[in-house]
């Protein structure tokens, strides 16, 4: 029998919530959602209401393991997928116990043959399961041969989405369990694939879309998403995806992606995880052209139309999540995304992954690598090959580094930073006008128009890709490199693989085995004269998800650039002898959450320290309390 109640609020403060079903202190013995659905939309479930209702806090980290200290401990939680539901006046919100059909349909709390006899009984599963009971590590086991049967990288990563779509915990278990193989599947390079072909290959939806269709109405617009405590949103307007160029409302592959690595690498829940794309259009004729295409069929918006969509967006993410939500800003291009950035950091928790997590990342793998070519980094020369957001991002980052370590001028640190564009080293004598985030990298120097005369002429001890074009750190480059250093810092950061300056092989090959390289998407080992060369990984993957929930576990709520600093000296920390000793400047991600809970412990007392963090009294172990909180994917038992 349904039955169905409309939920009383108690004001629209953000912190509204069904007393203990939403907050940490639920009770019960059923996989309890907080769900808007009609009653005759629960086939096999009873929706009950718990009152009398209570405001919950909207906790920082509202994570789900038992006696989370963030959660303040209380009775064991069921389900531990806690809901702070807000403004119920408006959306019918009521408390329903899945079961049966509608709890094997419900990704967050299916667990397909691991359901055990007790549970089939309680939850009226009998009979819609065969009769074998199989415990999650064995449906890890056969997840992982069942990924492996297909040979194409995008047959894998649709495998993956669906078991995402099917069983978000076994999705989770596997991905972090077999982190190394499934990241180049989920992440760069397959989901560049992905969201080329995002139209062809998806079923069903993911993330929230936001067009210009829904402009005035963003808000409401926001309240249609399930999840009301969400924590991390990644945005995209999908106009510089990788270096894919525009795709448009297909981009949503990466908000998609980057929140997957937030949970497994970083262990943010995903119910707080909102991955958006904001469709203001797109200028890609094969996409205008394609009859299937998924988004708005009209060119990009501009100007005015476009700056008062994204206004409507903050504020309203504002006014819906709270102050503390992060809005991660990706992929955006560079001619907007400066922009976004400067105009939101002082009002919202703001963070552009490719400008300042590529930065600090990047910065994080020179540190490391200085203890193999010796020196400080002030003692080093920079060359860039791409001056956008990624390029620029870093070689700011690196000045200010210096500029700490040396007390120097940031204006007298740049001179030894320089980058090249599409039309050339970036010179004081360039007539045409410079975008402003050029401007300060533009030094005396006679024009040079090809990077192989750039790299005779400036002389770097580091090259650094950031240009999203394939192919173009090309035999000449690596060898002038190598003829100039003894160990050669080459860094091939564009994304996906086919965009990558140059590949591990190449890099190892021409420098003949003195490269130290790394590289945004994964290059294979390369054996040269009998020496097996391990390129790193220089991918932002490494920085947002700790960085993210160091943020989120202290209440931080403005970033500041000393945070990104943290971040990175935390990662280069993480960086063994041993690790070294194969040439990687990276640790691998095998490691990555113990390597996620370091970063967010550093950025979290480096937050605390700048005043900037609100979660008090400051955890006394940081490092703990970031553990402490992170998801974990273990199937939980419902009684
Ligand atoms: N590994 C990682 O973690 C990350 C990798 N990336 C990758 O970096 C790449 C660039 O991203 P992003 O900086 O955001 O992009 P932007 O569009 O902001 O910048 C690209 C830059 O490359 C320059 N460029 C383009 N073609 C050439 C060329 N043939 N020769 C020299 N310069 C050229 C552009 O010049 P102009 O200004 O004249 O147009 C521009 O300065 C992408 O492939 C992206 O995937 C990005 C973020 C993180
Ligand atoms: C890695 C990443 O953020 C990019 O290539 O855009
Ligand atoms: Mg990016």
């Amino acid at each position: 029998m349904i039955s169905s109640t409309r939920c009383n609020f108690l004001g629209n403060s953000g912190l509204g919530g069904c007393g203990n079903v939403c907050g940490g202190q639920r009770r019960g013995s059923g996989p309890w959602r907080v769900s808007c659905m009609s009653p005759s939309n629960d086939r096999n479930g009873s929706v009950v209401m718990e009152t009398p209702l209570k405001e919950i806090k909207n906790e920082p980290v509202v994570e789900d393991v038992d006696n989370n200290p963030i959660s303040g401990g209380g009775p064991r939680d069921v389900y531990g997928e806690d809901k702070a539901t807000e403004d119920h006046s408006v959306t019918p919100w009521s408390v329903s116990v899945a079961s049966g059909y509608t709890l094997l349909r419900d990704p967050h709390f299916n667990k397909g043959l691991a359901f055990t006899e007790k549970e089939r009984d309680a939850h009226y599963l009998r009979g819609l399961l065969p009769p074998t009971t199989i415990p999650q590590e064995t449906q890890v086991k056969k997840m992982i041969q069942h990924i492996r049967q297909y040979q194409v990288p995008l047959q894998r990563y649709t495998a993956m989405m669906d078991l995402q779509e099917r069983n978000e915990r076994l999705f989770y278990k596997l991905l972090i369990e077999h982190v190394e193989e499934l990241l180049p599947i989920v992440y760069t390079p397959t989901v560049g694939e992905a969201c080329q072909k995002y139209g062809d290959i998806f079923m069903r939806p993911q993330g929230l879309y936001i067009s210009l269709n829904e402009k005035g109405r963003i808000l409401e617009v926001l309240r249609n998403w399930p999840e009301k405590n969400i924590q991390v949103i990644v945005v995209t307007d999908g106009e510089r995806i990788l270096g894919l160029g525009d795709l448009g409302c297909q981009g949503m592959g990466i908000p998609v992606g980057k929140l997957s690595l937030y949970t497994a690498l970083g262990g943010v829940r995903p119910s707080a995880c909102l991955p958006i794309t904001i469709d203001v259009g797109t200028n890609n004729e094969k996409l205008l052209n394609d009859e299937l295409y998924i988004g708005l069929k009209r060119r990009r918006a501009t100007g005015q139309e476009y700056s008062e969509l994204i206004h409507e967006f903050m504020t309203a993410v504002k006014q819906t999540y709270g102050e503390k939500v992060l809005i991660q800003f990706e992929d955006f291009a560079n001619h907007n995304a400066f922009d976004l950035l400067e105009k939101y950091r002082s009002t919202h928790l703001v963070f552009n992954d490719d400008i300042q997590g590529t930065a600090s990342v990047v910065l994080a793998g020179l540190v490391a690598a200085l203890k193999l070519v010796g020196g400080n980094l002030a003692d080093h020369r920079f060359l860039f090959l791409g001056a956008g957001e990624a390029g620029t991002g870093i070689a700011e980052l690196i000045a200010l580094e210096i500029s700490k370590q040396t007390n120097g001028p940031l204006e007298e640190i740049r001179k030894n930073i320089w980058l090249v564009d599409s039309k050339g080293l970036i010179v004081k004598s360039r007539k045409e006008s410079l975008q402003h985030f050029k401007k300060p990298w533009a030094h005396e120097h006679e024009p040079v128009t090809s990077l192989l005369d750039a790299v005779n002429q400036i002389k770097p001890t580091v090259l650094i890709g950031t240009s999203g074009q394939g192919k173009t750190f090309t035999k000449e480059v690596v060898e002038a490199m190598a003829s100039l250093n003894e160990k050669p810092i080459i860094l091939a950061l564009s994304n996906p693989t086919s965009q990558s300056e140059c590949t591990a092989e190449e890099a190892y090959l021409w420098s003949r085995g003195s490269a130290i390289f790394a590289s945004g998407s994964p290059f294979p080992p390369f054996e040269y004269k009998g020496k097996v060369f391990v390129p790193g990984q220089s991918n932002n993957a490494y920085i947002f998800p700790g960085f993210g929930l160091g943020l989120i576990m202290s209440g931080t709520i403005r970033v500041h650039d000393d945070l990104l600093l943290a971040a990175s000296e935390a990662l280069a920390e993480q960086v063994t002898e041993e690790n070294f000793e194969k040439g990687l400047i990276f640790p691998p991600f095998t490691n990555i959450r113990k390597i996620s809970a370091h970063i967010a412990a550093k950025v979290a007392a480096k937050a605390y320290e700048l005043g900037l963090a609100t979660r008090l009294p400051q955890p006394k172990d940081l490092e703990k309390f970031a553990e402490s909180c992170m998801y974990t994917p273990a199937y939980r038992t419902y009684r």
